[in-house]
């Protein structure tokens, strides 16, 4: 190529290179306030809902103008934004960014806003304005694990598989994560399926584990939950994926042997008490019941509580 030639070839590449990085569309002019022929953004146009505790939320892929702006103008336009709220007394401002809308989140943090949370298709950010440190809460703290422990009263048999993918392997329950939105029970339940091929319905919750630092919950908190689960097909098919092994164990051989978890093994100890002396000395029931507020309603677990208990006024 004639070296003339070369030279406007570099600018025009140059020049296409830097609207990549800014994000701009073909229109816009780097840095400035917005671009040539469209009003200049203001910070009029971040427009926001307030909150009962007085902050106000942007979402940014409800506002149109957003698709002709370049990350510095925006930059410009949130500090405005920031400085009215601040002096009317907002107390922190929420950034809803669509992931597609990723350029934002460096300006934003340029100011002071820091990630709250992330899902698979945007994030969160937040910058906390009113007195003193921030009292914004966090997000979520714990995964969320449920296991099955399917006990057939009627042979005395305990389910029980060893993990493919550890080092040790060792007996322990089927089970894994819950979903989101999913009940306790309901994951005992499609994990023992999972895994076992053993159709089974939710009886009682057994235990709760709460671990922190848990390197299979990315260094967060692991709660892990146990059920006990009656069993109502009993042909073990189990998942070769995840399983080494899968089968109906004695109860009493559960207790006595050393290739097991602790956890395991003190819910074995605990369901043969219940087995022995009755299983209202170990469950914790399940009632659904409704929100005061929302109009939604939630599970409660707790031991049970006899009738004259649930409905007394007063001390009857
Ligand atoms: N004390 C005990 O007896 C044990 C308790 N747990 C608890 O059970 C819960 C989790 O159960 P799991 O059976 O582990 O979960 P799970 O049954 O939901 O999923 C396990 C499967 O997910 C996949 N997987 C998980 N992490 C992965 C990664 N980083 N990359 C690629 N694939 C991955 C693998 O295919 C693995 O077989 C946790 O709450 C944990 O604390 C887990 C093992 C033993
Ligand atoms: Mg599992």
């Amino acid at each position: 190529m004639p070296p003339l030639l070369w030279g406007s070839y570099q600018r025009v590449v140059l020049a296409l290179a830097r609207r990549a990085v800014l994000g701009a569309g073909p229109r816009l002019s780097a840095g400035g306030s917005g671009c040539a022929r469209d009003p200049p953004f203001g910070a009029e146009e971040l427009r926001g809902e307030l909150d009962r505790f007085g902050g106000v939320s942007v979402r940014l892929g409800r506002l149109d103008a957003l698709d002709r702006l370049d990350p510095i103008a925006f930059q410009r336009a949130l500090q405005a934004a920031v400085q009215k709220w601040r002096s009317e007394g907002k107390v922190a401002v929420w950034l809803h960014i669509p992931i597609l809308q990723s350029r934002f989140i460096a300006p934003a943090a340029s100011l002071g806003f820091c990630f709250h949370h992330a899902e698979s298709d945007s994030s969160v950010l937040s910058l906390w304005l009113g007195d003193g440190p921030s009292r914004l809460p966090g997000y979520a703290t714990h995964q969320v694990g449920v296991a099955g422990a399917v006990f057939d009263e009627n042979t005395g048999k305990i389910l029980v598989v060893q993990d493919r993918n550890k080092l040790k392997n060792m007996w322990k329950f089927p089970g894994g994560l819950s979903e989101p939105g999913e009940d306790i029970g309901d994951t005992a339940v499609r994990e023992v399926f999972e895994e076992t091929g053993i159709k089974s319905e939710f009886r009682s919750l057994l235990s709760i584990r709460q671990q922190h630092t848990h390197p299979g919950a990315f260094g967060k908190s692991d709660m892990y939950i146990i059920c006990r689960l009656k069993p109502y097909s009993f042909t073990v098919n189990f998942c070769q994926h995840e399983c080494l092994k899968c089968e109906w164990m004695d109860l009493s051989d559960l207790v006595k042997t050393k290739n097991t978890t602790p956890i395991t093994s003190r819910v074995a100890r605990l369901l043969l008490y219940g087995y022995r002396e009755g299983f209202d000395k170990i469950d914790l029931t399940m009632e659904e019941l409704p929100a005061v507020y929302t109009g939604l309603f939630y599970k409660l677990y707790h031991k049970k509580l006899p009738d004259n208990y649930k409905t007394m006024t007063g001390m009857d």
